[in-house]
């Protein structure tokens, strides 16, 4: 991974910065922490507040989506019929002498992408070892030496890790026979991969009667509120419902600082959107043209990851993407991933293997964010089709689906069913309910047949399941029932809605971010600076007077209560380091801004602004100062607009 400034990213720097400055750190430290928990410091919340806040702009705001807060805890009748309770698990394999544990993908991953690392030493190619990455390896992993292999084998070894997502646990596990996969820090035998769910169970209230889980998505708590949603959107379609809030997995192996966590912050999307008609989207003209990097199913099926560079537009029209809305949706993304500071050729979008999707899935992309760890996916974007709205209305009955007035009303020719439900009772005794209810399933096909043998056998057959003498075929006779072709109409048309479904994981966009936007200014020692944008840079303004001087401190903190009724946070450096110093504190914080108090500013109330990333400043008075500030970190003007309007200052026009 390379900074802006082509330079390999110094990852060890980087990870001091933020431990320095406080962005994040382990949770629970004094007590040895837990893997996976992490709390944020003063930058690190602000940073993620500036995050949230510009993804509500960008995406609730500008779209007109409806936000909910849903409920952490989650009744376990929920997650079963959502498909959690069964499905929701990683594959885990067990050394079952050192009692190691392993994510069966992980573990697979790890030993192969060490052997090809053992390969190219042993055939003199250089090696690049990330220090920093390795240090914060929980195990090591033994070294394989330098070991020759095959050409073949470094082929489908290769193959093997382009496709590590798509596995189940029992290719999973047949991979670890083939492969000769063992424990990687004793090189003892693993047991086959065994699911693990990943939801954290509890109970709700004092009898424990009540079965729980912290929810790891916010997903199921938006769809049971769709029928209320749609009601306050005056059953208007499509809309978008939007929720953040925390999220929990109780991940196999967290790894990777905040990239796998157990407890994370994700903001999430559903859009309800009508499956007539192709699923259009009225805006997508507004994102045809917007050029992306996609790595679609076929690429990846071949073992490549050549990204392809085209616009949204032609990739609907060549169905690599499913529909105009998942593809809006992707562009939005996308753009909003630029805005809080992702570098654009560092953003990939990876289509989902058709094992890879849920079975209900009709196409999912994921953004996929380039760091020091690999591509990293932090936002899924899926079509769940109508799967969680069905399944939850079946479950309960409630009406989860739209019923619209038809402009022109439907007329259906249908097979109708006429019961003599008085003769059942007698006919069919405690068995007439479930024999009634195996006509009325009948398919149109089938009612069509039984008419004709109505007609002409006087009786019709039937399979009826749940009778007392079990499941089996029943006569019926034509006193019974009658079935004819008759003509309805329908004035309303009754449809689920189908799923778009952006979904957002915090944590991981922000610590790409970070490592987007890093980068060291060279001089006698390398200096880290963090370039975020001034709308989510954590500190927007650093006000440094030129020195301890009496005279500084009323204009520094007149300028300090100026900008606080702005609502723009910022923060006084009166240290007696000097000026250089204070600034490049300040860029570890990735403050964007800087006014410098000086002598002139006292006889004239001018102040100097400086520009984090160029380092240049421009000189004017209070009003026009703040003016310019508010437009920088509103995202309305850019530096370069800033220059072209204000005289530039430098240390000439002092001396
Ligand atoms: N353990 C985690 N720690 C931090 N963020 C996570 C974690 N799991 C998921 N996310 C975030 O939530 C987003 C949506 O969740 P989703 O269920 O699609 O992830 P996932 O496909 O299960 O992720 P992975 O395959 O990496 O476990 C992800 O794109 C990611 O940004």
């Amino acid at each position: 991974m390379t900074t802006k400034t082509g330079k390999p990213l110094d990852q060890k720097s980087l990870d001091a910065i933020l431990k320095r400055r406080l962005f994040y750190t382990p949770a629970f430290e004094v007590y040895n922490g837990v893997a996976g928990l992490y709390d944020y410091g003063p930058p690190g919340c602000t940073l993620q507040a500036n995050i949230t806040d510009t993804w509500r702009k960008h995406f609730v705001l500008e779209e007109d989506m409806l936000e909910v807060d849903c409920t952490m805890l989650t009744p376990a009748e929920v997650l079963k019929t959502s498909g959690h309770v069964d499905k929701f698990a990683d594959w885990m394999c067990k050394d079952p002498k050192s009692g190691d544990i392993f994510r069966a993908d992980h573990l697979v991953e790890e030993v192969l992408e060490a052997r090809l690392t053992g390969n190219k030493k042993a055939r003199g190619e250089e090696v690049v070892v990330d220090e920093a990455k390795e240090a914060k390896k929980k195990r090591k992993t033994k070294d394989t030496g330098a070991i020759k292999l095959e050409d073949a084998v470094v082929k489908e070894y290769e193959e093997t890790l382009a496709r590590i997502d798509n596995y189940d646990g029992a290719e999973l596990g047949q991979l670890i026979t083939k492969f000769e996969i063992k424990n990687p820090v004793t090189g003892g035998d693993v047991l086959p991969p065994v699911a693990f769910n990943l939801m954290f169970q509890t109970s709700i209230g004092p009898s424990s009667n009540l079965a729980g889980y912290l929810r790891p998505e916010t997903a199921q708590g938006q769809f049971l509120t769709f029928q209320k949603l749609l009601e306050f959107n005056q059953q208007a379609m499509p809309f978008a419902s939007a929720c953040i809030g925390k999220s929990f997995r109780n991940e196999i192996s967290p790894r990777q600082g905040l990239l796998r966590v157990r407890e994370f912050l994700m903001a999430e999307i559903e859009h309800y959107v009508d499956p007539e008609g192709g699923k259009k989207h009225p805006r997508f003209s507004e994102v045809r043209h917007v050029k992306l990097g996609l790595l679609d199913r076929k690429v990846q099926l071949s073992g490549s990851t050549q990204l392809t560079y085209m616009t949204m537009g032609e990739a609907v029209d060549a169905s690599i993407v499913d529909s105009e809305t998942l593809g809006y949706f992707v562009v939005r993304i996308y753009l909003f991933l630029v805005r809080i500071g992702a570098d654009p050729q560092k953003i990939r979008f990876r289509q989902h293997m058709a094992n890879e999707m849920a079975h209900y899935a009709a196409d999912c992309w994921d953004a996929e964010l380039l760091t020091s760890y690999g591509w990293i996916e932090c936002v899924g974007c899926a079509d769940r089709s109508a799967y969680d709205l069905s399944v939850h209305a079946k479950k309960t009955g409630a009406p989860l689906c739209v019923r619209e007035t038809r402009k022109e009303p439907l007329k259906i020719e249908e097979w109708a069913l006429d019961l003599d439900k008085k003769k059942f009772g007698p006919t069919f005794k405690k068995d007439s309910k479930a024999v009634e209810a195996a006509l009325e399933a009948l398919t149109q096909d089938v009612r069509e047949k039984l008419s004709l043998d109505l007609a002409n056998t006087g009786k019709a057959e039937i399979q009826v399941t749940g009778l007392a003498s079990g499941d089996s075929t029943v006569e019926i006779g034509k006193d019974l029932i009658s079935i004819e072709k008759r003509t309805r109409v329908e004035h309303v048309r009754e449809y689920t809605p189908n799923v778009i479904e952006p979904a957002f994981g915090i944590g991981r966009i922000l610590y790409s971010v970070i490592e987007h936007v890093y980068w060291s200014r060279e001089g006698a020692e390398a200096r880290g600076v963090l370039s975020f944008p001034p709308p989510v840079a954590p500190t927007k303004v650093l006000l440094v007077p030129l020195s301890t001087h009496p005279d500084f401190k009323p204009l520094v903190q007149r300028l300090g209560h100026k900008l606080r009724q702005l609502e723009i946070s910022n923060r006084v450096d009166d240290s007696s380091a000097s000026i250089g110093k204070r600034y490049s504190r300040n860029d570890e914080l990735g403050t964007p801004l800087g006014v410098t108090v000086d002598f002139q500013s006292v006889k004239d109330h001018t102040f100097t602004l400086r520009d984090r990333d160029t380092t240049k400043q421009v000189r004017a008075d209070e009003q026009t100062i703040c003016k310019a500030i508010e437009s920088l970190v509103k995202g309305q003007k850019t530096w370069a607009d800033i220059q072209h309007e204000l005289p530039e200052f430098t240390q000439q026009d002092v001396d």
